[in-house]
């Protein structure tokens, strides 16, 4: 049975939203053996409560099945990153041993696959995305559903993926079995290409579509560094509501010098349209609201930006910097634990600049854009255009994403716009 920090985890919607008969019923399904008594209604501060607005409401139901949904996915995906060090040290083993005969490296390699843009897609990314569309069609039935999401299945299809095929097949069915909520028989193969397949939907401007990135960053959790599972739903083209699941980031500031090296990891953030930003421990613990960094000198701000410096141009970055006077060094993550981590003010800007030609993908920041903005952070492109996320599956920017705080947001515009136009000025 679910603990009863687990249930209040799980069914806190938002300390400014109160419970309703509406949202009780809603948990019943995540909970089918678990009622809930006014005893534990006190999750809820009764001077926030009446904060409570009617729009704040009208997505509760919605946040309670992507929390279930990502903590859920991540569940999957630390249990896949266990199986494939697994046989990260059954090959090294293998190769020690008997050098000449590689055949551990098939299993390994089929773990690990490239995509047609060369990005990598594992199990963990497929069996993700799988789960996370299960459950919100499990605990959302009579809704509509729309999904936009990252990995399809077309690779999965071809003859020799069969064995990968398997193995998400295995993997999602063995967190369905071991969570224990849904009473469904185990998903077959031919289910698990079909529930990926939910995810091609174009998005727009409107009705609600779900938006998910089963791992983003999935280089960073191939390395075991960071990684985030991804879920945000648009409302008329507005991102209305988003979870970041963060299995790898620190409960403790990353940008704390005094930073406990065993700190536990694993954060949950949400944000409701209106409601505030809050996190939690994935493992289970009250949520907190989180603010960004209220600094507006920019010299004591850090920055965040990708630590694949194909993902976002270091260099154009560093002359902002230094416009700027930033005295810190750069903070390299992976993935939209960066959006995570400005939210509850570890550093106060984020800069984004990948190559010319690239097209940013709504799901890598749907969830995280909320997040922060949620947390009265601001976001923009390099023109001061705030990101659209109405015109489908792709973000219509100009040059690159800006996130900072409002103080800072016209300071860090202008270094970005003079840096880029020295790097346009042909070099002497
Ligand atoms: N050349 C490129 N430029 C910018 N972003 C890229 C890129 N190639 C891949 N990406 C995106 O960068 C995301 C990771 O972001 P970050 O650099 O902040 O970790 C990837 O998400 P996935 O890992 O979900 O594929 C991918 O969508
Ligand atoms: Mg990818
Ligand atoms: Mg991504
Ligand atoms: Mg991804």
């Amino acid at each position: 049975m679910a603990s009863i920090t687990a249930v209040a985890r799980l069914v806190h919607i938002n300390p400014s939203s109160k419970l309703n008969p509406s949202l009780i019923s809603a948990t019943k399904p995540l909970f089918p053996f678990f009622s809930l008594k006014s005893s534990y209604y006190p999750i809820v501060s009764s001077s926030a409560a009446s904060l409570t607005s009617s729009r704040a409401m009208s997505y509760d139901k919605q946040l309670i099945a992507a929390k279930k949904a990502a903590s859920l996915a991540s569940l999957l995906c630390q249990a896949s990153f266990s199986i494939y060090l697994s046989y990260l040290i059954a090959r090294k083993l293998v190769e020690m041993i008997v050098s000449e005969l590689n055949v551990q490296k098939g299993l390994l390699l089929s773990d690990v696959q490239s995509k047609s843009d060369k990005s990598p897609v594992t199990v963990a990314d497929y069996g993700s995305q799988v789960l996370v569309s299960f459950v919100l069609q499990q605990e959302l039935p009579s809704q509509a559903f729309s999904l936009v999401a990252e990995e399809d299945s077309g690779d999965l299809r071809k003859e020799d993926s069969q064995e990968t095929l398997q193995r998400i097949t295995k993997l999602v069915n063995d967190t369905i079995a071991s969570d224990g909520t849904y009473k469904v028989s185990p998903l077959s193969e031919s289910d698990v290409l079909t529930i990926i397949d939910c995810g091609t939907s174009e998005g727009g401007s409107n009705g609600q579509h779900w938006v998910l990135d089963p791992i983003d960053g999935t280089k960073g959790f191939l390395r075991g560094d960071q990684y985030a599972i991804a879920l945000g739903l648009l409302d008329e083209g507005k991102v209305v509501l988003g979870v970041l699941a963060c299995p790898n980031l620190p409960l403790e500031s990353i940008n704390n010098k005094n930073q406990n090296t065993f700190s536990k990891s694993g954060c949950l953030f949400y944000a409701q349209l209106s409601c505030g930003t809050y996190m939690e421990s994935l493992a289970g613990s009250p949520p907190v609201k989180v603010h960004v960094s209220d600094t507006k000198n920019s010299e004591e701000a850090s920055f965040f930006e990708s630590y694949e410096a194909a993902h976002s141009s270091h260099s154009l970055s560093g002359s902002i910097a230094k416009k700027l006077g930033v005295k810190a060094p750069p903070v390299r993550i992976d993935s939209q634990a960066k959006y995570g981590a400005l939210s509850r003010g570890d550093g106060a800007i984020y800069l984004r600049f990948p190559n010319k030609g690239y097209r940013e993908k709504i799901w890598d920041h749907a969830a995280g854009y909320i997040v922060v903005a949620e947390a009265g952070g601001v976001a923009s492109d390099a023109s001061g255009k705030p990101l659209d996320f109405s015109k489908g599956r792709y973000l219509d920017l100009d040059t690159g994403i800006i996130v900072t705080n409002r103080k800072l947001m016209p300071a860090v515009l202008k270094a970005v716009q003079d840096s880029l136009k020295e790097q346009a000025l042909p070099s002497l």
